[in-house]
């Protein structure tokens, strides 16, 4: 739990370190991509290290036997003791099983510390970026990235190098000791190798493809089986169970096709392995019992040699094994990799404090010809916005669909940075103040989905974890939830999965974690649907209150919301297109007034008239 507390902690800080200290990803560039996977290893490079030297000495014990063995059959033929010998093969099993036992612990350990780095790595990257950048992906598919391509990591990152390190050094060794006993027999063996080497470096790159295919397919089953989950209740409502379900099944299906083909071209490579290492013992026989017979070579040398002809099947296992994994790793480490375009957010700056918020002649808010764009190309959502929202008070902020009342909060939140104009906060210019400075002044309710995964007791405590009871006792009956709270299975401990809380209840329990503590700018998007009459005057109730103290700025969409407010916005194609209270819009506004009659503020534009009428 300590390191769950430690990364939790560290969720804050500056997220652009792990990830970006890796080089850039290259599609084409083979060399580099095995660097993405190193830099997963390299904080990790002792162990790795160890692990290396363990694989590596219990390898000089494995390649050690056949000699030894070739020592006890001469000791045969001499008839010397073979105390010695025996003794030295039961040294080397001894020593060569808790040399594996302890490479096996080392690099097992590393493995799960390489996979909880990048998931760690991942998870700040994720909620230290912008929130549009995380929202232009589906929600499904990030969350495959931290678990399924982390654990293919695991292997790649930290077994399968040393794997394939020592692989290649006990394929040496042997080809060495082979060429001590007889040098013929190995020309034999290298030729084998060779042809061996040659197709792996031709079906290599294609099982890396395959897993690259593979998991881009697993990705996109994540985005859209979560997409669908989430709307499950539309998803059965229309009857689209079937259609849905053929569309999570074409990415299943192709996350098979992809796989199929990666395993077709493995077992392709382990029996073109295998079948040359075979072939290679049937020639070393028949080659070597031909020159045993023709007395240029001993017995004892043949055996050994044998020997380490099958003992190569291991390191060639091995190296087949490995390479795979190695590629599943590194079509995993690029895809980790890949989520640093997320665009991080803005590392705090320092200095500057706003002014104090709780003057009623003071701006909370001012807008000074800001301008915000999603994309270069884009128009506008928020085209020169000049716009002052007062300390105390509540400012209500209305307008048609799409006429940027969103894309204004997301600024004042700094979910999105304006492309020109300035904000302020208190007096004092966004740029000079930290992302953090800025949200600790406000509390947000959003319109969907305002719960978080928890307890009531945690959700009330969101916000400020060090809430007292009587601070949400109080919070409570305001919002009328305390009847609500005490009626859930274990009260404010019941796990907000095993409540059976109305969508209006869930908006309320969003609001009081809002309004817990009083924080000088409560923003609020009314929710349109799920508000209950009973929510509706509570809602009411709470802003009034909240308003005498501080500024409230609600995106709003009823006429009981907005009716009272002491200013109201009216925006229009990114534009602030008017400002008053309800009077003087009625008098002077002819969208306001068109949208009051509608009955709705948040039609889109050409609907109001359709609806007036
Ligand atoms: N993440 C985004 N990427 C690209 N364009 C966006 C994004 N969010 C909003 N927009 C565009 O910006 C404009 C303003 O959108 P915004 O959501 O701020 O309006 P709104 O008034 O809140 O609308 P609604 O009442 O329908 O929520 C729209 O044209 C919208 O298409």
């Amino acid at each position: 739990m300590p390191e769950l507390e430690q990364l939790c902690s560290t969720m804050r800080v500056d997220t652009s370190v792990e990830l970006s200290e890796q080089p850039p990803v290259s599609e084409a560039g083979g060399l580099r991509n095995v660097k993405v996977l190193i830099g997963f290893a390299r904080p990790h490079k002792r162990r790795i290290l160890l692990g290396l030297v363990l694989a590596l000495s219990g390898s000089v014990t494995v390649l050690a036997t056949p000699m030894v063995t070739k020592w006890i059959l001469d000791s045969l033929g001499t008839g010397a003791s073979m105390q010695g010998p025996v003794w030295v093969l039961i040294a080397l099993l001894i020593v060569g099983a808790v040399l594996g036992w302890a490479q096996w612990v080392v690099l097992g350990t590393t493995a799960e510390h390489i996979v909880f780095d990048a998931r760690a790595s991942l998870v700040r990257r994720l909620l230290g970026s912008t929130v549009p950048s995380v929202q232009s992906r589906p929600v499904g598919e990030l969350v495959t990235r931290v678990t399924s391509d982390t654990v293919l990591l695991r292997e790649a990152a930290s077994t399968a190098a040393v794997g394939v390190i020592n692989a290649t050094c006990v394929t040496i060794g042997t080809v060495v000791l082979m060429g001590v006993l007889d040098l013929m027999l190995l020309g034999v063996t290298l030729a084998a190798i060779v042809i061996v080497g040659a197709i792996f470096a031709v079906l290599m790159p294609r099982i890396a493809k395959a897993e690259a295919l593979t998991q881009e397919s697993l990705g996109h089953l994540g985005g859209v089986l979560e997409g669908s989950l989430r709307s499950v209740r539309t998803v059965k409502a229309a009857g689209a169970e079937g259609r849905v379900g053929a569309l999570i099944g074409k990415n299943a299906m192709q996350a098979r096709v992809h796989a199929i083909s990666g395993v077709r071209i493995s077992a392709g490579a382990w029996t073109v392995a295998w079948t040359g290492v075979q072939g290679a013992i049937i020639a070393i026989l028949a080659l070597g019992a031909w020159r045993v017979d023709s007395g240029t070579l001993e017995v004892s040398a043949l055996i050994a040699f044998l020997l380490y002809a099958f003992t190569l099947m291991g390191p060639v296992g091995e190296l087949t094994t490995n390479i795979t994994a190695l590629q599943s790793g590194i079509a995993a480490a690029m895809r980790i990799r890949e989520l640093e375009t997320l665009e991080a957010e803005a590392v705090p700056a320092e200095g500057a404090e706003p002014q104090s918020l709780s003057r009623a002649d003071t701006a909370a808010i001012e807008f000074d010809n800001v301008t915000v764009r999603y994309g270069a190309e884009l128009d506008p959502a928020l085209d020169r916005v000049d716009v002052r929202i007062p300390a105390i008070g509540h400012t209500a902020i209305v307008g048609p669909s799409g006429a940027g009342k969103t894309s204004l909060f997301s600024t004042v939140l700094r979910f999105v940075e304006p492309a020109s104009g300035v904000v302020r906060l208190g007096g004092a210019r966004y740029p000079d103040l930290s992302v953090e400075s800025v949200r600790a002044r406000i509390a947000y309710v959003e319109q969907e989905s305002p719960l978080v995964p928890g307890t009531v007791g945690e959700n009330l405590r969101f916000i400020h974890p060090g809430a007292t009871d009587d601070e949400l006792a109080e919070v409570l009956t305001l919002l009328q939830l305390d009847e609500v709270v005490a009626a859930q299975v274990r009260g404010l401990d019941t796990p907000i999965r095993d409540t059976d809380l109305s969508g209006g209840q869930r908006q309320r329990i969003a609001m009081a974690r809002a309004m817990i503590r009083p924080s000088p700018i409560l923003l609020l998007d009314e929710a349109t649907s799920q508000v209950d009459t009973l929510t509706e005057a509570a809602i009411v109730g709470s802003i009034k209150k909240r308003a005498k103290t501080g500024a409230v700025i609600t995106i709003a969409h009823r006429l009981s919301t907005v009716r009272h407010a002491d200013m109201i916005v009216v925006m229009e194609a990114g534009r602030v297109r008017a400002t008053g209270d309800h009077e003087h819009l009625m008098d002077s506004d002819e969208l306001y007034r068109r949208m009051v009659h509608a009955g709705g503020f948040d039609l889109p534009a050409a609907q109001l008239d359709e609806a007036v009428r």
